[in-house]
């Protein structure tokens, strides 16, 4: 049995970053991972534009303005956004131009509408203004050539809106990585059956399902496997294509039908680990088959879950090369409820909040997925202490959004 820092050195280890891309329209690039840096191509703005409603000016013309001693300007045009025209700015000249609007050429400030008599062929100027007042200049948000985003960069919707400000359509992101998933076992039952005396349905499956589509992962396939060496094998021959990973469940523990070690083995995958110090979840196991990996998760539900968050993860975080995809552990400090000392390293479900770790009196064994509704963490319990309120632990938070 190794330690779970081991096991996930040896799987992360045997992951390359994956490296495939695909052009996507700039909406349906949000969330994934940016493939190639972004420069920008024009200024924005590419004019320079008024800030507001009113006239522009050349600054020197208005010294001296005031209430009191208004200066009388000429209207040379009037301009809204989407307007073109270029009059010369001759002096004691203005343009009437609304917020958005071009700024001609040799005008350096616009006076606020507010600030004149609101003329149309003439507007008497009542403040002086400053060269470059209301007049956003050319780049005044993203300079031409600037740097925007680099490669490895995780798409957000501010990212998407300056793909838009430079008229960037569509964008080179990295494909991302699709997981199969398999549950052996001959009790499971697919959920449109009736369960029968003994089927069991495969909960873990769409837990598993809904946290990956969650993070935008694709599931190409959601099998149910028989207890048999041959019929997972060709299922797993047949399948293996369409995934870039593949999670099984069960199977895995000493019992008759736990046939996945030695299938695996027989299919000549090679075994990166098997049984870990946690609990729940102690069988698992990971192997490499045709260049991809094989999680082999414990067939209990919540088992499944601490697997699949302690493991996953950091596989997923390696194959697209993004750390943030990784759990991390945070501290908190116990606000309720007490576990006894435990001889193994044992993961619990609890709910932090604001008062700070909740572990609630209920069911924490490994068949029970339901009270993970009820829980927004795990709760990484060291190997031969028990938790009492006060306690600071180590938690980490289940990866679900
Ligand atoms: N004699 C021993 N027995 C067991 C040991 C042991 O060391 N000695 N280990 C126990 C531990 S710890 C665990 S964990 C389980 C894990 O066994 P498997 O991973 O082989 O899982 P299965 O036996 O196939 O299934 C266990 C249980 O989970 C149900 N199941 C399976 N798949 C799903 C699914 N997709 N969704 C929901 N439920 C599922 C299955 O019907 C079984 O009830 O072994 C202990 N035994
Ligand atoms: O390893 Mo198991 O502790 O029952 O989930």
């Amino acid at each position: 049995m190794i330690e779970l820092e081991e096991a996930l050195d040896l799987l992360v280890n045997s992951v390359k970053t994956n490296t495939k891309t695909e052009k996507l329209d700039i909406l349906s690039a949000f969330g994934r991972i940016c493939a190639k840096d972004v420069t920008a191509g024009i200024p924005v703005p590419h004019f320079p534009k008024s800030a507001m409603d009113g006239y522009a000016v050349r600054s020197q013309d208005t010294k001296g303005a005031s209430m009191e001693n208004a200066i009388c300007f000429q209207i040379a045009g009037e301009i809204c956004a989407g307007d073109y025209l270029s009059p010369a700015a001759e002096p004691f000249t203005a343009v009437r131009v609304m917020t958005g609007g071009i700024v001609p050429d040799g005008y350096d400030c616009v006076i606020r509408q507010e600030d004149t008599d609101y003329g149309q062929e003439q507007a008497e100027v009542y403040v002086e203004a400053k060269p470059w007042e209301n007049y956003c200049r050319i780049g005044e948000d993203i300079e031409a050539g600037r740097h925007i985003i680099s490669r490895g960069t995780r798409l957000r919707s501010g990212h998407i809106g300056i793909l838009a400000s430079l008229g960037i359509a569509e964008v080179m992101v990295f494909k991302t990585p699709k997981v199969g998933i398999i549950s052996t076992g001959n009790e499971l039952v697919p959920l449109n059956r009736p369960i029968g005396k003994v089927g069991v349905y495969p909960s873990s499956a769409y837990t598993i399902a809904a946290r990956l589509k969650a993070k935008g992962i694709e599931v190409p396939f959601m099998e149910i496997c028989a207890d048999d060496s041959k019929i997972f094998s060709d299922m797993l021959d047949e399948k293996i294509n369409q995934a870039d990973l593949i999670i099984t469940t069960g199977a895995i523990s000493v019992g008759k039908k736990d046939f996945l070690p030695e299938a695996l083995e027989k299919m000549g995958a090679e075994r990166l680990f098997q049984r870990v110090n946690m609990r729940p979840g102690t069988p698992v196991m990971a192997s490499r088959y045709k260049e991809k990996i094989i999680l082999s998760l414990s067939g209990y539900p919540f088992a499944a879950m601490v697997n699949f968050q302690m493991f996953f993860w950091p596989v997923l975080a390696r194959l697209v090369g993004d750390d943030s995809l990784s759990w991390k552990k945070t501290k908190n400090v116990v606000a309720e409820g007490s576990i006894k000392v435990s001889k193994k390293r044992r993961f619990l479900q609890a709910f932090t909040d604001e008062d700070g770790v909740h572990i609630y009196d209920r069911n924490q064994h490994s068949s029970v997925l339901s009270e993970i509704i009820h829980s927004n963490c795990i709760i990484d319990q060291k190997q031969g202490t028990g938790i009492s309120p006060g306690d600071t632990v180590d938690i980490i938070y289940w990866s679900e959004e």
